[in-house]
């Protein structure tokens, strides 16, 4: 049965934590990623995609304040801006070759999107989203000393410099991207969070400096396109309890009330899945079905052959 999805790529399809962040690594795991979505359009379903851009966007706002003195530089919400629009560009371009080797025509469409957020969110006073390169932990302190920095421990991987990032409240021009796909159109949207704005009291708006977390951002955008599945790829095959421990247990189907025991239970990182697992509780809540597995088992997880599955 046709079924229309959203798909949310982890920060793993795009940058590896030990790959260098040259456009080369990055296009060719992109690439990886569109064969893998390429052959659920084939099984015929309907597919949105978002993906995440912590490393990027990092990189770019470090290139800005590094090159200060020679060109002014931007702040993080135009930095959200050009993430979106380079990884936008890497897997418009590489659907649109991975569709025609199936020989698929639909058409691929990336649009930058914005998000709003609420300029009152208490994320603007506790920065919590990692961005940028892994640093040890002297290194990380010594640059957030030299640099004004924030920085914290990232899910057991190591240092990164860290950013407010507040609940998107809404993904502006939803509307617009469900007639896209409601016409075939393959549309990459929401990347990165999509671009922080606020609302002012006169109904226009401007920009923020945050980075919003792209598994949240993702269940808005399945919400608002009335999407049937939200999927959350990742480098893990499962949701385990007891991850890491000798009695580890992979999940495979689980009911809300189950899921919502182990978030109780402590089951996972605040950093890593535990974002993802609370994206996923909310969509499934609607009655939708939320699918978080490895980006390579993609396509068999959407037949409901791979993967955690949770519904109500
Ligand atoms: N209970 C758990 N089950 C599976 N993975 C978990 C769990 N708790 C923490 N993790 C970690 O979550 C990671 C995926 O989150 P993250 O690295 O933030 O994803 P991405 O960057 O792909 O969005 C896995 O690599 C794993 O180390
Ligand atoms: N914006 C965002 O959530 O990016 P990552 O998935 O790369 O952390």
């Amino acid at each position: 049965m046709s079924q229309k999805v959203v798909v949310a790529l982890g920060g793993n399809a795009i940058l590896q934590p030990k790959q260098e962040a040259t456009y080369e690594n990055q296009l060719q795991n992109v690439q990886k990623s569109s064969e893998i979505i390429a052959r659920i359009v084939k099984n015929g379903h309907t597919v949105i995609v978002t993906h995440g851009n912590g490393p990027q966007v990092g990189n770019i706002l470090r290139q800005n304040e590094e090159a200060k003195d020679v060109v002014p530089p931007f702040p993080l919400d135009v930095c959200s801006a050009e993430s979106q629009g380079f990884i936008g560009y890497m897997m418009e371009q590489t659907l649109k070759n991975e569709l025609r080797k199936l020989g698929l025509d639909n058409p691929v469409v990336s649009l930058l999107t914005e998000t709003e957020v609420s300029k009152d969110d208490p994320a603007f006073e506790d920065p919590s989203k990692p961005i940028g390169v892994f640093f040890s932990e002297e290194e990380a302190k010594e640059l957030a000393e030299e640099k004004n920095w924030v920085v914290k421990e990232d899910a057991g991987r190591g240092w990164r410099r860290v950013v407010a990032s507040p609940m998107p409240k809404s993904i502006l021009g939803s509307d617009i991207i469900k007639k896209l796909t409601d016409d075939r159109v393959i549309v990459i949207a929401a990347g990165g969070g999509g671009i922080p704005v606020v609302k002012n009291e006169d109904g226009t708006l401007t920009g923020i400096e945050a980075v919003i977390d792209k598994d949240r951002s993702g269940f808005r955008l399945a919400e608002e396109v009335k999407s049937d599945v939200f999927m959350i790829l990742t480098d893990v095959q499962n949701v385990y309890v007891n991850y890491g421990k000798p009695d580890q247990k992979a999940l495979t189907h689980v009911t809300l009330e189950e899921a919502k025991r182990y978030v109780e239970d402590g089951q996972f990182s605040a950093g890593s899945m535990g974002p993802k697992m609370e994206a996923a509780i909310k969509f499934a809540e609607q009655g939708g079905r939320a699918i978080i597995c490895s980006l390579d088992q993609a396509d068999l997880a959407m037949e409901g052959k791979a993967g955690t599955h949770i519904t109500k």
